[in-house]
């Protein structure tokens, strides 16, 4: 940012430069340099990022026309018309600033001098190459000839056509021109060759579309670029220069690299960029490595999208794994996913590291893996990554109506200790599982999401019907693998919805499978909820409570009653969704409604109200709909919610919840 004090001097001067220029006063010298000082603030203001591109492409062209305009007009009280004042000029390396110097060159005599001859036969010979930046002031000066027809063009690529194939002829000859030697002026008079743009770079358009060459045929394919070139080269030599190292436009030299022209100009700095984006990094002797926080995003999203071939690690001893670890997904909700695979560049007190962006190429060598995985196939690892709960928004507390108890005391078992760790130990060490049970819809997997968001621990959520159907015969070995990585992601919650499917009681009947699955679960259930220093809680959900095993209840010892919400809780729920919405619902509109959803689930609730919702529009006739703004919705009344109760019933039925409530009154932990 600029210093106000610095932006005042700027619109100062610029106002100053304004004036000056508008005031009729100066000459056509003063103008000229006028403008050639805009354009050097507008490049000043560019590379000081003071200005946007586009603002300083449009600046630039103007100044730089307005710049040519005077340069290039033959008119002897507007114009300069010198350019072949300065051919004569370099030719005798003499200066002719004087404003009363009169030339007595023609425009046509100067086609006769040998040496105008020489450049342009020189030229001809150099055309479609590209020059060496002191070739390419030949260029200029051969070039620089006229503005009228055979006056063809000049040089540089806003001309259309190239002075180089298209000598002028003129006639006559004044014998007061100096000749300069065979080789022509420029190779005559060394002084002069130092004192040509070749130095002097500003002039090269720094702006991509604008990226004028100054030296002529540098880049011919660019017809946008502003007039300015011949002209500024020519008028350029006569420019006091900066000290090498000193400040203005020169230090931008510098900052690109010193070089020629093109070394400054848009198009090097957009292939440095563009270099960065294909590959990551920058090359070498090209802009510092700095990549921006976008540039490196960029990046990993390319590696995650397109990950390295990887090769497995030995120590896995299975088949190679294709993607990177957990790589392709997002590291959960509070971003603390760290894979299981350490990276050899540091590790935490488990065996884990920060996630980091996978930088390894094929060739990396395996990175060492963490001794709890070494019996786990990759596959499998990589599948339990891509059961991390990361979806969906957060979860609050008070998102969940009702439930205050269940709520409370998941807050103490899960919240508080990993908040505390140090307190919650010995007598106070939190149970390691916990059971919420209840009707179907009365929130219980919106509290194990709430868990996710609100705990910070590392939370897998795994669907125990996946782990008996997706993986037919693998699921023991998920069962394991989860347990192993959570260990390396301590502290880590698993959440279980429809527990029952993996924990139900064993019968005879079952399929072989099923029984290895739950046998391995209660196996690791028990080693998670018995070692002390594990910090695991699994949470399992479920309403049907009354089919879990004996020995897998035992282990979740903390059962929560997750029942249907009371009337508060159905308010609340009513409350919190219509507040979205535009709504006319009275105070004692919303009891009536509470009243009568009586033995509603959470679910129920929204349910309702999403009927209630669509009321305003079916009052709608259909062609209105077409047409009106959403503002002209008229609000939900409470006729809406009262045809709503005619289509939308409690999913509970009260023998299921009588049946809940004995298993509570049985199993449960609640009061
Ligand atoms: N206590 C509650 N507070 C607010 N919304 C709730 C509550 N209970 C349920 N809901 C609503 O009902 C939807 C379903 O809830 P959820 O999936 O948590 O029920 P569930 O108990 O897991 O049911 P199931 O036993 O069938 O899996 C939630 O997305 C939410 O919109
Ligand atoms: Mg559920």
């Amino acid at each position: 940012m600029q210093a106000p004090s610095s932006r005042a001097v700027h619109l100062s001067e610029w106002q100053k430069n304004y004036f000056a220029v508008t005031s009729g006063t100066c000459t056509a010298v003063q103008k000229a340099e006028a403008y050639r000082a805009q354009v050097l603030r507008v490049q000043y203001a560019w590379a000081n990022s003071e200005i946007s591109q586009v603002c300083a492409s449009r600046l630039f062209k103007k100044y730089a026309e307005k710049y040519s305009a005077i340069v290039d007009s033959d008119n002897v009280e507007t114009g300069l018309n010198n350019y072949a004042e300065n051919v004569l000029t370099v030719a005798r390396a003499q200066r002719t600033d004087s404003d009363q110097w009169q030339s007595g060159l023609s425009l046509s005599n100067v086609f006769q001098m040998r040496s105008v001859q020489e450049m342009m036969r020189a030229g001809e010979k150099l055309r479609g190459s590209l020059l060496a930046p002191a070739d390419a002031s030949v260029v200029i000066h051969g070039g620089a000839v006229v503005p009228d027809p055979p006056k063809s063009s000049v040089c540089g690529g806003s001309r259309e056509s190239d002075p180089l194939t298209k000598p002028a002829h003129g006639t006559g000859w004044t014998p007061d021109i100096p000749e300069s030697g065979p080789s022509g002026p420029l190779s005559a008079q060394p002084p002069v060759a130092t004192n040509t743009p070749k130095t002097c770079p500003m002039f090269s358009a720094p702006f991509g579309d604008l990226a004028t060459p100054l030296f002529g045929n540098v880049r011919k394919d660019n017809s946008s670029a502003p007039k300015a070139s011949p002209g500024l080269s020519l008028f350029l030599p006569r420019q006091p220069r900066s000290p090498a190292g000193g400040e203005g436009p020169w230090d931008r030299s510098a900052f690109y690299g010193s070089g020629p022209a093109e070394a400054l100009s848009a198009p090097t700095l957009s292939e440095a960029l563009r270099n960065t984006e294909g590959n990551g990094h920058r090359e070498e002797g090209g802009l510092p490595t700095f990549k921006t926080a976008k540039e490196q995003l960029w990046v990993e999203q390319q590696k995650k999208h397109h990950p390295p071939a990887r090769v497995a690690a030995p120590s896995y001893g299975g088949s190679g794994v294709k993607k990177s670890l957990g790589a392709s997904r997002s590291r959960g909700i509070f971003g603390k996913f760290v894979p299981p695979v350490p990276k050899p560049d540091g590790g935490d007190a488990h065996g884990g590291v920060q996630h980091k962006p996978d930088s390894a190429g094929p060739a990396e060598p395996a990175p060492p893996v963490d001794e709890r995985l070494k019996s786990l196939e990759p596959k499998m690892i990589e599948l339990i990554m891509s059961e991390i709960m990361d979806h969906g928004p957060p979860v609050t507390w008070d998102d969940i109506a009702g439930v205050e108890f269940a709520k409370a005391t998941i807050k103490e078992i899960v919240v508080w200790p990993m908040m505390r760790p140090d307190i919650f130990t010995g007598l106070r060490g939190p149970p390691k599982g916990i059971l919420l049970f209840g009707p179907p819809g009365t929130g219980k997997t919106l509290i194990g999401k709430c868990i996710a968001s609100q705990s910070g621990a590392t939370f897998f959520s795994i669907s125990a019907s996946s782990l008996t159907s997706k993986w037919v015969g693998e699921g023991e070995k998920m069962v394991r693998a989860l347990f192993a990585v959570a260990r390396c992601q301590q502290p880590a919650v698993i959440f279980i919805d429809e527990i029952d499917s993996l924990l139900s009681q064993r019968a005879d009947g079952e399929h072989e499978s099923s029984r290895r699955i739950k046998t391995e679960f209660l196996v690791q259930l028990d080693g998670a909820t018995t070692s002390s220093e594990d910090r695991i809680l699994v949470v399992g959900a479920t309403n049907r409570p009354q089919e879990i095993d004996e020995a897998a209840r035992r282990r979740l010892v903390k059962r929560l009653y997750i029942p249907l919400p009371e009337a508060s809780a159905r308010k609340q729920i009513v409350t919190r969704l219509m507040s979205r919405e535009q709504c006319s619902l009275r105070e004692e509109e919303i009891e009536l409604v509470v009243q009568r959803s009586a033995g509603f689930s959470g679910a129920d609730m929204t349910q309702l109200c999403r009927e209630a919702s669509l009321g305003p529009i079916r009052s709608l006739q259909a062609a209105d709909i077409a047409t009106i703004t959403a503002d002209q919705v008229p609000p939900i009344a409470y006729v809406d919610f009262d045809n709503a109760f005619r289509t939308v019933r409690p999913s509970v039925s009260p023998t299921d919840l009588e049946l809940y409530e004995n298993w509570n009154r049985t199993f449960g932990c609640g009061k």
